[in-house]
């Protein structure tokens, strides 16, 4: 039976009133990312990094899915292939969709990373500049993938590209590395690949179909 990979980005949360990055007034408008979401900003500024995702945590889980998360929680539980959703989103808005295999290639707000042993929990509302780890009492970061590291998971989403028989982009621009790579992985495999965004993206030749519009309202149309 088919494969189907999806990709999804700050745009599929967008209706869900989360901010995107790189939209008007979007978070890296409001926010450098070097400050704030590099290994070297929390090094320097751990308040300031730790303040930012408090914040992000609270409205994150304030949020609630949209039709577009809601119909890909469908497609994943009544497809008889598989169906693997990796996002770029650090929100829990695909499981609260009803998607109970999400790869979150960039972390997620509700954990905690210790920098020290690597132990992971589910992180406190608001976690402090200087918040230690309960095994070791080494100090705790957003379990979130800053620049410059390493994504999460990148063997499962790898082999997953390799079987794709249909890739999906929803609500990404194209900008970010390695991510914005995997159109190519999946065309190589000769997997078709649709792109579903508001806009054209970075990477929209590399996709064999286009469906322009907000996700609400694409995303049941290209489920259904
Ligand atoms: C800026 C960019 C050039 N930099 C990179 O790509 C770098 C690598 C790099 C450095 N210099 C380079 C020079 C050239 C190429 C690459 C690089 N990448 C890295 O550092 C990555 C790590 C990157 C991860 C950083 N962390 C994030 N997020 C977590 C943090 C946090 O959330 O705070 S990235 C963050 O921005 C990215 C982009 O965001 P999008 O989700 O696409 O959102 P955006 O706002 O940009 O776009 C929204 C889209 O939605 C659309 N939209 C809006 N509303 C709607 C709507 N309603 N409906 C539908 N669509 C909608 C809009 O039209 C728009 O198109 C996402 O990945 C998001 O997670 N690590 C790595 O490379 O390690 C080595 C490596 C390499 C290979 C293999 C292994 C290891
Ligand atoms: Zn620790």
């Amino acid at each position: 039976m088919k494969t189907i990979v999806i990709l999804t980005g700050a745009g599929i949360s967008a209706e869900s009133g989360l901010d995107t990055f790189r939209d008007a007034g979007g978070i890296w408008t409001r926010y450098p990312l070097e400050d704030v979401a590099t290994p070297e900003g929390f090094a320097r500024d751990p308040d300031l990094v730790q303040g930012f995702y408090n914040a992000r945590r609270a409205k994150a889980a304030a949020a609630r899915p949209n039709p577009a998360h809601v119909a890909l929680g469908l497609l994943q539980r009544d497809w008889p292939g598989d169906v693997v959703i990796v996002t770029q989103n650090v929100d829990g808005l695909h499981e609260a969709g009803g998607a109970d295999r999400v790869i979150h290639m960039h972390g997620e707000l509700s954990r905690a990373l210790c920098s020290a042993c690597g132990h992971r929990w589910d992180a406190p509302e608001n976690m402090a500049a200087d918040e230690p780890c309960p095994q070791c009492r080494g100090s705790a970061r957003p379990d979130i993938v800053w620049f410059g590291e390493m994504p999460y998971h990148m063997d499962r989403i790898e082999k997953a590209l390799m079987r794709a028989d249909l890739f999906a982009a929803i609500g990404t621009s194209g900008q970010v590395w390695p991510a914005a790579g995997f159109v190519q992985n999946a065309r190589a495999v000769g997997a078709h690949t649709v792109e579903i965004n508001l806009e054209p993206s970075e990477v929209t030749s590399e996709f064999a179909e286009s469906r322009l519009g907000p996700a609400s309202e694409t995303v049941p149309v290209w489920v259904a």
